[in-house]
């Protein structure tokens, strides 16, 4: 068995399990969730990829968003990785909550010694979904979304692999990480100094080379202290979509903040728009 169960949870008819296996992407062994709803007992069902963010694992999502009785009552799976490679201990990796552990940003490292494990673009785009195909009554239609960090991955994943998502949404993402801080740090140090390079792991950047078929849906929250220091720039989406012609929606909410309570207030707007996409 090349996945262990570690626990299995009823939820609203469903069940959510986590389970553990080895990378070989990753060179180590990780943990992620899936939530199957009710229907799964019968038939095949489409899949939601949630991807988090900085300092989160596979369960913060999971206890915190809320999401599982729309789930079971729409029909669709939910799977969350962990946020970086686990268990290895490369130099200063465990120093700061935005870089290293818990922040793999969901790029494939270039830079020594990050490129030996941190290759979370291909965990999340490949070896994972492969592995919960595999295991799982899953149709092949997947939608994917995310928040902060993980609203950048849900993003670059969707708009890397155009025709592989049935649709795209994201909380609070960090949407131009060549220019800001968080996005700076992380990038020079698994990709490098070459900014050029950056490019190809930023949604802006994607969007203004490439444009995007899928439309896009955002949510943000106007007190969001990261969205007020300049780490998420939805603004800075906005032109890019505009400039390309890539339909956005992006909806500012006022008075809330960066936290799950943002993102448990609107999952179900988000779910529902997933499912419609993924019938
Ligand atoms: N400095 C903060 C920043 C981290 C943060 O706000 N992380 C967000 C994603 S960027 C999160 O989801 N945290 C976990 C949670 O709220 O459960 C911390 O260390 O908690």
């Amino acid at each position: 068995m090349d996945i262990e169960l570690l626990s299995a949870t009823k939820s609203f008819g469903g069940w959510l399990k986590r389970y553990k296996h080895r990378s070989r992407v990753l060179n180590c062994d990780m943990i992620f969730a899936i939530y199957l709803p009710p229907a799964a007992e019968e038939k095949k069902v489409p899949l939601l990829w949630w991807l988090s963010g900085l300092t989160c694992t596979d369960e913060n999502f999971m206890q915190k968003a809320g999401a599982q009785r729309m789930a079971a009552e729409l029909g669709i799976a939910i799977a969350c990785p962990d946020t970086s490679p686990r268990g290895s201990d490369l130099p200063g990796e465990h120093d700061s909550y935005d870089f290293g552990s818990g922040a793999g940003f969901y790029v494939n490292a270039t830079r020594s010694p990050w490129s030996q494990h941190y290759r979370m673009y291909d965990y999340v785009t490949n070896e994972l979904p492969a592995l919960v195909n595999r295991h799982f009554p899953l149709n092949g239609r997947e939608s994917i979304s995310g928040h902060s960090m993980g609203g950048h991955g849900a993003l670059i994943c969707a708009l890397k692999n155009p025709g592989r998502y049935r649709s795209v949404s994201a909380f609070a993402p960090i949407t131009h990480p060549s220019q800001c801080p968080w996005g700076e740090k992380a990038f020079s140090g698994y990709l490098g100094e070459d900014r050029e390079a950056w490019k190809a792991w930023d949604s802006c950047e994607l969007i203004r080379q490439h444009g995007s078929e899928l439309p896009l849906l955002v949510d943000q929250g106007e007190a969001d202290n990261f969205y007020t220091d300049g780490q998420l720039l939805p603004e800075d989406l906005q032109a890019a979509c505009q400039e390309a012609g890539v339909k956005l929606e992006l909806r500012m909410q006022p008075g809330y903040d960066h936290s799950y309570f943002f993102i448990a207030s609107f999952i179900d707007d988000h779910l529902k728009y997933h499912a419609e996409k993924l019938k």
